[in-house]
């Protein structure tokens, strides 16, 4: 049997309990670096609860979560995101009052102690990375726009480029092209593929067309475990999902 190192991401036998009632029960789940993963179920199945496990917001009762060799189980939520995981919640956290610009910088890794956070200054580098990432998300013409001032699907990338801007190895996405237009959608498709290229990117998602165009394997949970792996083709063909969760 190979190690579980060899996965950048490998979740082993976890449960999380919640006054007696199992949201995640016994969940083993590995990724690959560079891979993009989508993460389907019905409502209630446990899916962001498994990305609160991932990110240390909730505690596992139970289990193991390994990250490039790592345990996180027992890691603070901060050393979580400078061990290179980024978290995107369903709702964009932006600060609407500042410009496309301020919101990329507010986020850029400053030094890593008190005096490297003292000694941050808005030099040449940091502005090139923020034009680098602005481009990747489509808003390098809107830098000095007030993000408030932005479109639903502009915001939600806006957040996904103030993740970006960390350089994560693994990228946790909630939902995230609820409310946007089918061009946004696509746009978002685009966007995710590209930055999958680079890193390891999780995807929660009840849009079945969107999950398609992502095109990569998909996990299937139901009452806080793996009911089924693969390809949404495949699984679009599977009485289990089906009687679960497609077919409703
Ligand atoms: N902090 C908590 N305390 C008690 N129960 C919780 C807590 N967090 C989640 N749960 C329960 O765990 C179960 C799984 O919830 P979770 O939000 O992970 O599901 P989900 O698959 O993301 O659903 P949805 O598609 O509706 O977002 C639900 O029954 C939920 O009520």
């Amino acid at each position: 049997m190979s190690s579980n190192t060899d996965f950048l991401l490998a979740i082993e036998d976890l449960t999380v309990s919640f006054d007696g009632f199992k949201a995640i029960a016994g969940l083993s789940f590995y990724m690959d670096k560079n891979e993009l993963r989508v993460v389907i179920g019905p409502n209630g199945a446990g899916k962001t609860t498994l990305l609160d496990l991932i990110c240390g917001k909730t505690r596992a009762t139970e289990g193991s979560i390994k990250f490039k060799g790592k345990e996180l189980t027992r890691m603070s939520e901060h050393r979580i995101v400078w061990e290179g995981v980024g978290r995107k919640f369903q709702n964009p956290s932006i600060y609407e009052g500042l410009t496309v610009f301020d919101n990329l910088e507010a986020s850029y890794p400053r030094g890593r102690g008190v005096f490297g956070a003292l000694a941050f200054k808005c030099d040449e580098e940091v502005v090139e990375r923020i034009r680098q990432v602005a481009r990747e998300i489509q808003l390098d013409d809107k830098l000095e726009q007030e993000a408030g001032l932005l479109s639903h699907g502009q915001k939600q990338w806006l957040e996904i480029g103030m993740l970006l801007i960390q350089d994560p190895e693994l990228l946790l996405l909630d939902e995230p092209v609820a409310g946007m237009s089918l061009s946004e959608r696509l746009e978002t498709a685009e966007l995710l593929k590209t930055i999958a290229k680079g890193r390891s990117v999780v995807v929660i998602e009840h849009d079945m067309a969107f999950v398609k165009s992502l095109g990569g394997k998909v996990t299937v949970l139901h009452q806080g475990k793996i009911l089924a792996e693969g390809s949404m083709e495949a699984l679009q063909q599977d009485r289990r999902v089906i009687d679960v969760y497609l077919g409703h």
